[in-house]
């Protein structure tokens, strides 16, 4: 880890569109990206295989400490494979019931703690782009330029629901707009690293705005923020 790496942290709510825009971003910046909610997915994957309860914060901590798990960052971050004791898991920990699952051990001071190294560890030359809940206020306080992304529980459930049909996959829009709300209330209201605007955070909400206008906006707000040779323009 480098102290003068360059971090850019958009925080928000689930649906808000923090992946898509993060993805774009390393991909444009060429830095690396953190999807610190693939790392809460993948234990919360691993506490299922190990029938450990969402509560049992002892086994959760030991299991976040010793956690086998590998991403296999490709050029298109897309392409990222993530691994867990060996097997491909990149596209199972995408289930609504893993992500149920990661939200509730998240909630938990100690795993979180357990969870802090692994995320830092991702922040070298020539730059992070790191998406999440706690990446401006907890993880990466000292970041550069910090953004607040969030849109209407309504739209985030209609993104779902756009994103589910495209797999297949059958979804009601009543039932994720109350998952979506479920979700929120444990991200916003847990006593450890609450869902919240980091101070001096870019806020955007996305309802009304396309992908490229949220990049777009985030790209003048970091160019203000970074030396010209961070962003290297
Ligand atoms: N501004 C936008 N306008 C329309 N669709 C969007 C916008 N931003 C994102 N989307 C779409 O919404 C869906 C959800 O976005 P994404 O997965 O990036 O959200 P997220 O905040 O990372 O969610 P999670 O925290 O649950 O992983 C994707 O299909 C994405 O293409
Ligand atoms: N920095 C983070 C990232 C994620 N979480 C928790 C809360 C989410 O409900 C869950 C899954 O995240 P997603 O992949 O939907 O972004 O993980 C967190 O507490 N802190």
């Amino acid at each position: 880890m480098t102290k003068n790496t360059p971090v850019i942290t958009i925080d928000g709510p689930s649906g808000s569109g923090k992946g898509t825009v993060s993805r774009i971003l390393a991909d444009q910046l060429g830095w690396h990206l953190l999807d610190s909610g693939a790392i809460y997915r993948v234990l919360a994957l691993a506490a299922l295989h190990h029938g450990f309860a969402a509560d049992d914060e002892e086994s959760l901590v030991a299991l976040a400490g010793s956690l086998d798990v590998k991403f296999d960052v490709e050029e298109d971050p897309e392409l990222t494979h993530i691994i867990l004791e060996g097997e491909d898991v990149t596209m199972t920990i995408r289930t609504q019931d893993v992500a149920n699952m990661a939200s509730k051990v998240a909630a938990l001071p100690r795993v979180r703690e357990a969870l802090l190294r692994r995320q830092r560890a991702f922040k070298e030359l020539p730059g992070l782009v790191a998406d999440g809940r706690d990446m401006g206020t907890v993880v990466f306080p000292d970041a550069a330029a910090k953004i607040f992304l969030t849109a209407s529980p309504e739209e985030r459930a209609r993104r779902r629901f756009e994103q589910l049909q495209e797999k297949g996959i059958d979804a009601k829009i009543d039932q994720l707009i109350t998952e979506i709300r479920e979700r929120d209330d444990r991200d916003t209201n847990r006593s450890v690293a609450p869902l919240r605007a980091a101070e001096g955070s870019l806020f955007i909400d996305s309802t009304n705005l396309s992908i490229t206008e949220v990049v777009d906006q985030i790209l003048q707000f970091a160019h203000g923020k970074l030396t010209q040779s961070e962003t290297g323009s």
